[in-house]
């Protein structure tokens, strides 16, 4: 059962430090790629970049950005930063066998930053919008915990060994990142085991506070498979 939220801010001043944990330390399995899909080229550049540019926008005032990848992939990147020249600050940290032991390796490298928000945003979702980071900020700064998410467009049927069963849409949500929460709830979250249910970092944080849903956006697609980078493609120029 989700509890009313449970902490105390200190001053609001400490809520305004802003942090971010860009997970990319996966390996692309359903991608297939001959390398992590990460490190596949959108607009000729390295999907990770694309996403680490969005969250150095200067507007969005972040302090710290931590990039997680795979260990065997830190040297990728760094020759990848040469090459594309890459001058963005960010601290590289190995990530772990899920997402979830990424994240919670993001989390310990954030470890002298004991106040403030941090959000955490899939590596390969590069077309995230300033707007909706900035929502899950701004919302996560007055509900502890905060995530991006839109409407499903086509119908939806839960499946079971007797056939299948319309459910109403309008009820649903499907959850997208940046999912933004104070340090401290998003530390107490995944000091708890991991759990086969945790598919994001919502589901770590549930038992511990209400998660606020924030208007997330279409365009924001997580590339998973071939054809989600034909489609981020075709999104490039009409996403700001
Ligand atoms: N051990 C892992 C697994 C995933 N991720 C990151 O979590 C995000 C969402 O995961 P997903 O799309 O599943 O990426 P992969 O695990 O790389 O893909 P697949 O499941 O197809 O292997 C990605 O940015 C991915 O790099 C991570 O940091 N560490
Ligand atoms: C975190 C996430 O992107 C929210 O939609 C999603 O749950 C990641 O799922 P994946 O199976 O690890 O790609």
């Amino acid at each position: 059962m989700a509890l009313p939220r449970p902490s105390i801010h200190s001053s609001a001043q400490s809520l305004n430090h802003r942090y971010a944990i860009l997970v990319a330390g996966g390996s692309g399995s359903r991608m297939a790629a001959d390398r992590p899909k990460q490190f596949l080229l959108l607009r000729g550049e390295p999907v990770l970049l694309h996403t680490l540019r969005r969250f150095a926008d200067p507007a969005l005032a972040v302090a710290e950005i931590i990039v997680v990848l795979p260990a065997d992939q830190l040297a990728t990147w760094h020759a990848l930063c040469a090459q594309f020249n890459v001058h963005i600050p960010h601290r590289l940290v190995a990530g772990g066998a899920t997402r979830w032991a990424s994240v919670k390796a993001g989390l310990a490298a954030l470890k002298e930053h004991g106040e403030g928000l941090v959000a955490v945003h899939d590596g390969v979702r590069p077309l995230v919008s300033r707007l909706v980071i900035e929502r899950t900020y701004a919302a996560a700064a007055t509900h502890a915990a905060a995530a991006a998410a839109v409407l499903p467009k086509d119908s939806v049927r839960l499946v079971s060994q007797h056939g299948s069963a319309a459910q109403n849409r309008s009820r649903l949500r499907l959850m997208q990142t940046p999912q933004t929460f104070e340090i401290d709830l998003l530390r107490r979250a995944y000091a708890m085991p991991e759990l086969a249910t945790f598919t994001d970092d919502a589901t770590v944080v549930d038992d511990l506070c209400r998660v606020q849903l924030v208007e997330g956006d279409y365009r924001n697609l997580k590339i998973t498979t071939p054809e989600d980078l034909v489609v981020a493609e075709a999104l490039f120029s009409m996403n700001k």
